[in-house]
């Protein structure tokens, strides 16, 4: 008998609602640097800015925790009735056993008796079962409730943030805020305060009566509990490294098979198949080793643990049998069976104590992040008097506006245009010149640091986000589709939207014969982020969801990929439909949206260096007759490359999908006539960088 021996029979019933492994099992941190083997270039590397896992207990983390459990206040407080219950239910089962062997049995009394103090006994297990059921019933409802609002409140609060916000934090940090930290405050919520309480209760109600009876020994078990906890951490910690190690070994693991699966393309086209099998090979065996050696420590560690346990129930015997025996004190031997009962239920929260102080820890680290995400403020938000737009004529206008991401370093310096209702505004320039800054500042993504971008006359610092938004219709390169079908992708631009409009948006583009001729028509499935769409099918749902939300003003990033000529041909012409009648602003990458454009706006390091029409641009011979030539060269090289390699090209299509032999005037010297390839654009502008966020 002994804390460690008898705590499946009487003691640690009190086990937490939640029973996912060992913290240690769970827990993700850094490992130790000598374990873990070289890595070729393929492998995931170790995040090193890794966030703590742990953090001291914080009373206003836990008040602000406990505010959540507000709502659910009835079933809270019931939990705390049954918690006060068991503290007292389990030492007194302890003292009934006691009673029943010191009392009936040790004095060879009725055989009724002990029936009578069996039947007690039983009543009382029963009953300490009841009270079990609801409080472990009760935590696991509140700490569901509690993180459904936590996720919920996460969940709304990043929908609100600004694209600054996205760009600057990484997504697998917003995941894990959402997973594994609020999975860490559930089980501080519904284990570990509970779990604590009853283990706590349940160690003063034993004290209280072993005090009673003798108050020397208690001294000594009292004595004794700092050591065994002391000891008991110190194991855990041993533990929790070798499982650290295990957890890192696996996470690398994972990454690498997610990796391998996701590039196998990579993998296969560049003949990388044994290499990357060997890798994974030298992982797996990597992984092996840390599980046996964390196992092992295990095998070695929790008999030492209950060796010390028992070593103690030791010495309280020889200091028990002693008291006894000793004719000057002669304590009577039945006390001496409470005591020891009573002992039991006192050390046994000692090791359940010890683990749900480190998930305390654990969730305390949780509780940091997930509090300090839902209180970070947006840079920026609609002002308090801001007013609605009213239906918009479509006039833009950029007013001496400088742009910063970071404030002390300008990307953007003092640009000034005017975009008429329904004209097209193409905008042009090397990579990192500043086109997408310019749309991200139309989409009112950010703010500009000076100056004003005004729609129909009113500052953007005015008026509403979502009134401006409702009016707007954004396209972007890489095209965005949700798990779902085409008719719930189109509809995103407008949810009101009818079949029949939804049809009307794909009728208008010219394109409905293509989506009608997919397997399921407009009910056909995309996958996942429109995987099982070809390139330009992707292209067209987009072009539908921002034709059937009617916008006023359209913003277009064109994609860059190569695509067949044909469909190539279908998806210019419904882009001239989705543009005709709308302010448009198109980071262009076909000569024929940049011709076909009212005004092109030409980007070099933030600022506009030339603008014009198209042919007045050409006529200048300045930086765009220079950017255009580059153009057609990129164009020259990159085919010629193909050629060489006897592949199938990807000007294949560009030479007879685009737009035809470039103005005499803008070839490269000794080249003959050359297309555009969408493909090849030097001057393409990318995906803006808000677009895929912290990737
Ligand atoms: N989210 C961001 N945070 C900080 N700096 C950024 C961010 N996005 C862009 N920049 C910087 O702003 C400058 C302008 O970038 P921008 O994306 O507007 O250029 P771009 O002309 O659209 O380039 P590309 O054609 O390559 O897409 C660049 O120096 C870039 O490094």
């Amino acid at each position: 008998m002994g804390p460690g021996t008898t705590s499946n029979t009487i003691a640690s019933s009190e086990l937490p609602a939640s029973s996912k492994g060992t913290p240690e099992k769970t827990a993700v941190a850094s490992a130790s640097e000598r374990a873990i083997p070289k890595l070729s270039i393929t492998a995931p590397r170790r995040d090193d800015d890794r966030e703590p896992d742990k953090r001291p207990l914080d009373l206003r983390l836990i008040t602000r925790l406990l505010s959540y459990t507000r709502p659910y206040a009835f079933k809270r407080n019931v939990l705390f009735v049954c918690v006060f219950l068991r503290a007292f239910q389990l030492p007194a089962i302890a003292w009934t056993i006691g009673a029943v062997i010191e009392g009936p049995i040790a004095g060879h009394a009725e055989f009724s008796s002990i029936l009578a103090g069996a039947l007690g006994l039983l009543l009382l297990a029963g009953s300490t079962q009841v009270v079990f059921h609801f409080r472990q019933r009760l935590a696991l409802e509140l700490g569901e409730a509690v993180i459904h609002d936590l996720r919920n409140a996460i969940f709304a609060h990043l929908q609100r943030m600004p694209m600054s916000f996205f760009s600057k934090t990484k997504i697998g940090r917003i995941i894990s805020r959402v997973t594994s930290d609020c999975e860490a405050l559930r089980v501080g919520v519904q284990d570990v305060l509970f779990v604590t309480l009853v283990g706590v209760g349940q160690m003063m109600v034993a004290a209280s009566v072993m005090l009673y009876y003798d108050w020397a020994m208690f001294s000594v078990v009292a004595a004794i509990s700092p050591v065994l906890w002391v000891v008991n951490q110190y194991f855990r910690k041993q533990l929790s490294g070798a499982y650290r190690v295990v957890q890192e070994s696996f996470s690398r693991l994972t990454a690498t098979l997610a990796e391998s699966i996701a590039g196998i393309r990579v993998t296969q086209g560049f003949v990388r198949e044994e290499l990357n099998t060997k890798l994974f090979r030298d992982l797996l065996a990597w992984h092996g080793e840390n599980v046996v050696k964390a196992a092992r420590m295990e095998g070695r560690l929790l008999p030492l643990l209950e060796l010390s346990s028992q070593s103690f129930i030791v010495a309280l015997l020889l200091i028990g049998g002693y008291r006894v025996l000793d004719p000057d004190i002669a304590k009577p031997a039945g006390e001496l069976i409470y005591f020891f009962f009573l002992a039991n239920i006192f050390f046994s929260p000692i090791q359940i104590l010890g683990n749900q102080y480190n998930q305390a820890l654990t969730a305390m680290a949780g509780a940091e992040r997930v509090f300090a995400l839902l209180d970070e403020k947006p840079e920026w938000e609609d002002a308090p008097d801001a007013h609605d737009l009213p239906p918009l004529a479509g006039k833009v206008e950029f007013q001496g506006v400088s742009f910063g991401y970071d404030p002390a370093r300008p990307v953007l310096h003092d640009i000034d245009f005017t975009a008429e209702p329904g004209q097209s505004i193409a905008l042009v320039g090397r990579t990192g010149s500043g086109k997408s800054s310019i749309i991200n500042l139309i989409a009112r993504f950010y703010r500009p640091q000076s100056g004003d971008v005004k729609f129909d006359g009113h500052s953007t610092r005015e008026i509403t986000g979502d009134s401006l938004h409702h009016q707007m219709g954004i396209v972007l390169q890489q095209n965005f589709l949700f798990t779902g079908t085409i008719r719930e992708n189109i509809r995103l631009g407008r949810p009101s939207a009818t079949d029949e409009e939804v049809r009307q948006a794909l009728v208008d583009l010219d394109c409905i014969d293509l989506m009608e001729s997919l397997p399921s028509g407009l009910d056909t499935q995309v996958g996942e982020r429109g995987a099982q769409l070809s390139l330009g099918q992707r292209q067209l749902v987009c072009f539908a969801r921002a034709m059937v939300a009617q916008p006023r003003i359209l913003i277009l990033d064109e994609a860059t990929s190569s695509i067949d000529t044909l469909t190539e041909l279908r998806i210019q012409r419904s882009l001239a439909k989705l543009l005709a009648g709308r302010t448009s602003f198109v980071v262009a990458h076909r000569l024929s949206t940049i011709r076909d454009a009212s005004l092109v706006l030409v980007l070099e390091q933030g600022k506009i260096i030339e603008r014009g029409t198209h042919d007045q641009l050409v006529a200048k011979r300045g930086e765009y007759a220079s950017l255009l030539a580059q153009f057609a060269r990129g164009a020259q090289i990159v085919e010629a490359l193909h050629i060489e390699r006897n592949q199938p090209t990807m000007l294949e299509s560009a030479t007879t999908h685009v737009e035809g032999p470039l103005p005499q005037e803008v070839q490269t010297a000794g080249s003959p006539p050359a297309t555009i390839a969408p493909s090849v654009t030097p001057a393409a502008m990318t995906e803006p960088s808000d677009a895929n966020p912290s990737a």
